[in-house]
């Protein structure tokens, strides 16, 4: 497993997506959301694939599972590295999923990534207790839902670095832990919950952090990308 940061390019727009990239020297993993899919669409991951960056593409599938797998055949036509779906779409929307990557990838290349997000990095264990009434904690309730996520032949989840430890124990080492809401002890937590910084996520064994304002609304965003890369990698 290839330990890597990848930058949330969560910009409004192509031009301030290329500023920011134009800043680096270095080939990144970043990812594109809804936001920026949702301005430019595919034009934009062509430019950044000629630019020689890794992307997982975060649209968070959730939809009745023909949907689903129309959807996803289409987004393996784009030759990106990773997508994603909602756990909570249930067993037979992400097996739907994983069947439109499979046929939407073209002959001789690999098909992306598919990982799961359980309980978004803004919900707390309260807030899905009572919001979106799950009568469980919070860490049982991701433990299930990677569980229903490796039923289903994902390659692994989108949790919290949190959680990470228990997922690995449990579901093994090559089960993928994509963990957003990563600040240092000083950012601000903004709308993020479940909050872990760069070396603790190392620590608690993340295969990827994801990391976007920290780094975008950062005075230097190279110098602090390449702090950030150490922390995490050990370096
Ligand atoms: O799937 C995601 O990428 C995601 C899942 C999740 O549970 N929490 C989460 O924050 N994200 C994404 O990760 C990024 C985090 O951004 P920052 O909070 O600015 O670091 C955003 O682009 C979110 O859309």
């Amino acid at each position: 497993m290839n330990k890597a940061v990848i930058i949330a390019l969560d910009f409004k727009n192509f031009e301030e997506t290329k500023a920011f990239i134009d800043q680096f020297e270095e080939s990144l993993y970043v990812k594109v959301g809804m936001e920026l899919f949702y301005a430019e669409g595919p034009q934009i991951i062509k430019y950044l694939k000629e630019k020689n960056h890794k992307i997982f593409l975060d649209l968070k599938l959730h939809d009745i599972p023909n949907t689903v797998k129309s959807a996803m055949k289409n987004l393996a036509r784009l030759g990106v590295d990773m997508v994603n779906v909602h756990a909570a779409g249930t067993i037979p929307m992400m097996k739907a999923a994983v069947e439109g990557l499979i046929e939407g990838t073209p002959e001789g290349e690999n098909r992306p990534l598919c990982i799961a997000v359980t309980q978004l990095t803004s919900t707390s264990e309260e807030m899905m207790q009572e919001q979106i009434l799950i009568n469980e904690t919070l860490p049982n309730t991701v433990l299930k839902y990677a569980q229903f996520t490796k039923e289903a032949g994902l390659d692994g989840i989108v949790c919290s670095a949190l959680e990470t430890k228990e997922i690995h124990e449990k579901l093994g080492l090559d089960f993928v832990t994509c963990t957003p809401g990563i600040r240092q002890a000083s950012d601000s937590v903004d709308d993020q919950k479940r909050v872990v910084t760069p070396e603790k996520a190392r620590e608690l064994g993340s295969d990827y952090i994801v990391v976007g304002r920290s780094i975008t609304r950062a005075q230097n965003p190279v110098e602090t990308y390449q702090l950030i890369n150490k922390q995490f990698l050990g370096l």
